[in-house]
């Protein structure tokens, strides 16, 4: 196994180790047919897939583009939301030093990175108040080419630099990421002249972080793209591993499967690294959108889906863990572990002579995190319920890579065991039809009349 293999430890859910609410051997031997069926079913319609192909892409034309920025652009200004953001926070927020953003130019591997996913004008309002245009350039993300958030901040964006640079210096300061043959942006792409990076028909935008919505980003602020790709590709060979046993992914996949019948419905994401707290929130929607469905494959009714919660550790332990350790037996814990940080902060022996003090002499901050993740999984076993754990041997761009793509064919073998399909989102079109109704797009007249309707139905209102 690699050094730099992420270690799945699913020791925590069996019955003989937390008791009534874990799994037993039984349990688990009986659901080994039902994952290896997973396994083949995926690689099979491996061609429909298109993320699947992407940790053998030629990144050529991104780190072109990528070269190119750095350039000429102090920041970089992602707009996008959904899976065309969250990937390129938490790819940010893994591998740049935490406080990126605020170091001096010379020790930054690039310029300065934002991301205001939210269509809330106070954020794109005060972005403005603190870019300098001259020196930014920005990327809109949006696959469909008419995501309404996204849409509207480009929008914003663009009137901003068409205001403060003129018109014919648009091209320098935009750059599309979107489908490569139709929607809204390609057609503005088109027509305006801008440069532009595709976003594969078949990749969808909860798993598209491999792609150049996260890779593009990526190159821009310094970090290794190829080396994301390569962790991504050795998670790839481990997840065609027929023997589920043996295949991280699909274990990860039964085992959350199984608890999920057993009324453990909730997974809790909880790193014990800064720098893997937002890889908990991509996580939340790559399982939520995926596995959250009405109907399975046969059009049966049958609303199934496990509730993703991010937690931080040791961070929650202060507000979330009395929950998870003495409330329902709902949950599965999943945490995630570092064996080996970046920098040491050592704690010098300040008070020998006070005893609540003393034991952390001599201590180091990897020490008191690295425990307090062991006595927070150890606490929540002897309350009987489940954890499973990933121990990264470090955050670099190989493990990330590796974990991103784990849990994307985690995804898909879970799509197979609840025979839902994985790679639809169809409940959150209610929503933006209902949206372009009230905003009063052409076309949706009867169904802003009907919300109308019911607005005046509003049984009361309490006026305090
Ligand atoms: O990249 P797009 O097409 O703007 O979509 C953004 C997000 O909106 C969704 O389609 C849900 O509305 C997500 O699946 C997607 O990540």
């Amino acid at each position: 196994m690699s050094t730099q293999a992420i270690r799945f430890d699913y020791n925590n859910v069996m019955a003989d180790v937390i008791g009534e609410h874990g799994l037993t051997e039984a349990e688990i031997e009986a659901a080994l047919p039902h994952a290896a069926a997973a396994i083949e079913a995926v690689y099979a319609q491996r061609a429909e897939l298109g993320w699947m192909d992407l940790p053998y892409q030629d990144t050529s034309e991104i780190i072109a583009q990528a070269q190119a920025v750095r350039a000429r652009a102090d920041t970089l200004v992602v707009l996008g939301i959904g899976g065309s953001a969250l990937g390129p926070i938490a790819t940010q927020t893994a591998l740049q030093h935490p406080f990126y953003n605020n170091l001096p130019r010379e020790l930054r591997r690039g310029p300065t990175l934002f991301v205001p996913d939210n269509v809330d004008p106070e954020l794109n309002a005060g972005l403005l108040d603190v870019l300098d245009l001259e020196r930014t350039v920005f990327n809109v993300i949006t696959k469909s080419g008419t995501t309404a958030e996204t849409m509207a901040s480009f929008i914003y964006f663009r009137e901003a630099l068409a205001k403060r640079l003129g018109q014919d210096k648009l091209v320098d300061h935009l750059v599309l990421t979107t489908d490569p043959k139709k929607g809204a942006l390609r057609q503005i792409a088109d027509r305006e002249g801008y440069p532009t990076l595709p976003i594969p028909a078949s990749v969808g935008g909860r798993f598209s972080e491999l792609c150049s919505v996260g890779l593009f980003p990526a190159a821009v602020t310094g970090i290794d793209i190829d080396e994301l790709l390569a962790g991504a590709a050795y998670a790839d060979k481990r997840s065609q591993e027929r023997d589920p046993r043996k295949n991280p992914a699909a274990m990860c996949a039964l085992i959350q499967f199984l608890l999920d019948k057993k009324g453990k419905n909730m997974v809790v994401m909880m790193p014990y690294a800064q720098r893997l707290r937002d890889v908990a929130d991509w996580f939340r929607q790559l399982w939520a959108e995926s596995l959250g469905k009405r109907v399975d494959r046969a059009g049966n009714v049958v609303n199934v889906g496990p509730t993703p919660i991010k937690s931080l550790g040791a961070t929650d332990q202060h507000s979330q863990v009395q929950l998870y350790a003495e409330g329902p037996f709902d949950k599965l814990m999943h945490f995630l572990f570092v064996d080996q940080f970046q920098v040491e902060a050592p704690l010098t022996n300040a008070y020998p002579d006070i005893n609540e003090l003393s034991y952390l002499d001599g201590k180091s901050f990897s020490q008191l995190l690295k425990a307090e993740g062991e006595a927070t999984q150890l606490a929540i076993a002897e309350a009987g319920r489940p954890s499973i754990a990933h121990h990264f041997p470090a955050v670099n761009a190989f493990t990330l890579g590796q974990f991103y793509y784990m849990l994307e064919m985690q995804t898909a073998f879970a799509g197979e065991l609840y025979d839902i399909n994985a790679f639809d989102q169809p409940g959150v079109e209610a929503g933006k039809i209902a949206t372009y109704a009230l905003m009063g797009r052409e076309g949706y007249d009867a169904r802003r009349h009907e919300i109308e309707q019911a607005r005046g139905r509003s049984r009361s209102e309490f006026v305090i």
